[in-house]
């Protein structure tokens, strides 16, 4: 079996109300308050199924990704997401084998995550985000109290 594990799965929406509808009626209640992510112009609305999250996105301005797709392709499943515990890492092991990463390294995610976006070609036609979390507070404490 895998240890790669589904982090998120993403959808693209003009309204995080009109987005949220058909959870709240499927009786999910939204993981804490809706959070901006202004490096990638998106609002976020974030629902826990089991392990993993739906995250609705709406753009808050008009050069964001979340703006472009909606324009494209209109509201619907925007990515999906992997969990990886070293995403710099990960990215030198896809790099070498000739992925297709959009930035050169990580950048800033939803809740204080890393993450990194692999071009949809590269995907086989959907576009793939790898996220890193932050270390559970007291890992760094423990790690200095080692040396
Ligand atoms: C909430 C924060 C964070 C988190 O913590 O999880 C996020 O998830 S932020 C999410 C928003 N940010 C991003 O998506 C950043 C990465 N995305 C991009 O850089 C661009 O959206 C893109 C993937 C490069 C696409 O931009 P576009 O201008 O459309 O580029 P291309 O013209 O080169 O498109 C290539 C090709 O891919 C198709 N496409 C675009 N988006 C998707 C998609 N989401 N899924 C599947 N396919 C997609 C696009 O239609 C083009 O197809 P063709 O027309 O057939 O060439
Ligand atoms: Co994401």
């Amino acid at each position: 079996m895998s240890a790669l594990l589904l982090d998120h799965v993403a959808i693209a929406t003009p309204d995080l109300d009109l987005g949220a509808a058909p959870y709240v009626a499927l009786g999910l209640h939204p993981e804490g308050p809706d959070e901006e992510v202004a490096g990638q112009g998106v609002r976020v609305r974030a629902f826990q199924v089991g392990e993993t999250l739906i995250e609705l996105l709406m753009p808050t301005r008009p050069d964001s990704p979340i703006a472009a797709f909606l324009d494209k392709k209109g509201p619907g499943l925007h990515h999906t997401a992997y969990r990886v515990a070293d995403l710099a890492a990960e990215m030198a092991r896809l790099n070498a084998e000739g992925a297709r990463f959009l930035t050169p390294g990580p950048v800033p995610g939803r809740a204080g995550t890393q993450v990194a976006f692999l071009h949809p070609k590269w995907g086989q036609g959907t576009l793939i985000e790898l996220v890193q979390h932050p270390a559970p507070a007291g890992a760094a404490a423990q790690e200095v109290s080692r040396h």
